[in-house]
């Protein structure tokens, strides 16, 4: 049938286990965060995010999400800090969101999930050589999580809605250049932090997830205009949008998430 030939990820998350069975690990992402049962740990210190001699690429719709990716030839755009051990270099950031009306964010607090959630992909690049060593490594990559709560304009979001428009269809990519993403963090950096798995096939349990509490303010407007983006590719007949391009909170499976302070 056309579900056949449709995508494995595009089917969505319920059929992801037949080709990664790691889907029903122990240590999957994203997960319900329950404040009050995280545990608070004075051995966690801030993060520090190091964004200053960043240097963004391009933009592209890789038909899952839309991506900002970043030179990453040395330590010049950096996470360190919190439950780190070495500094994570920045090597993409991108969202995921909900359809009209409905939420879209990865992570949940208590149940409740926000509009959309903002991902900033970082790798362990002192331990590994290269960023796809690292994503199938159990401390190899650091991702930064902030969720975005509908209300007022964001005035710096503008510059990443402003080009959706050059990358509507799949596989489309655009110059996207001297974008520093400390302008997209909310004003407190305390976090929850747990060990979890990319949230998107190939799914690798390699991922040290960082949360940020406070999530940051953008309209309802500029989350709709991430719903123009498609799945689809400009030469497929049927365009369909790309919206709801979250998987669902997974098993905690006994794991601890710690708080900073
Ligand atoms: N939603 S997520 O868990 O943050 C997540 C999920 C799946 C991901 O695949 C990649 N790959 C690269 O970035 C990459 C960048 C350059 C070269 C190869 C891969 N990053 C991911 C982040
Ligand atoms: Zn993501």
């Amino acid at each position: 049938s056309i579900r056949n030939t449709f995508c494995l990820v595009c089917q969505g998350p319920p059929v992801w286990h037949k080709n990664y069975p790691v889907a029903q690990g122990n240590r999957q992402s994203p997960i319900d965060i329950i404040p009050h049962q995280t545990s608070h740990d004075p051995g966690l210190g801030p993060i520090t995010l190091n964004y200053d001699q960043c240097t963004s690429i391009n933009i592209t719709n890789n038909g899952h999400s839309v991506v900002v990716e970043f030179e990453d030839p040395d330590d010049r755009s950096v996470i360190l800090g919190g439950p780190l051990d070495n500094p994570y270099r920045l090597k993409q950031f991108h969202f995921h969101w909900g359809g009209k009306g409905c939420h879209g964010s990865e992570h949940t607090v208590s149940g409740n999930s926000y509009a959309s959630e903002l991902h900033l992909v970082h790798w362990n690049a002192v331990k590994y050589k290269t960023f796809g060593e690292a994503a199938t490594a159990p401390d190899g990559l650091a991702v930064l999580g902030i969720f975005l709560e509908t209300g007022d304009d964001h005035r710096w979001l503008h510059m990443i809605t402003d080009a959706l428009y050059m990358v509507k269809f799949k596989g489309s990519v655009t110059d996207f250049k001297a974008f520093n993403p400390k302008c997209l963090l909310p004003s407190s950096l305390h976090y929850w932090t747990y060990l979890g798995s990319l949230t998107t096939p190939p799914l690798h349990e390699s991922v040290i997830w960082i949360v940020l509490k406070e999530p940051i303010i953008v309209s309802e407007k500029q989350v709709h205009v991430f719903r123009m983006l498609l799945f689809t590719g400009e030469e497929e007949d049927e365009r369909i949008r790309m919206e709801n391009n979250f998987r669902p909170p997974q098993p905690l499976k006994g794991r601890k998430v710690r708080s900073s302070n």
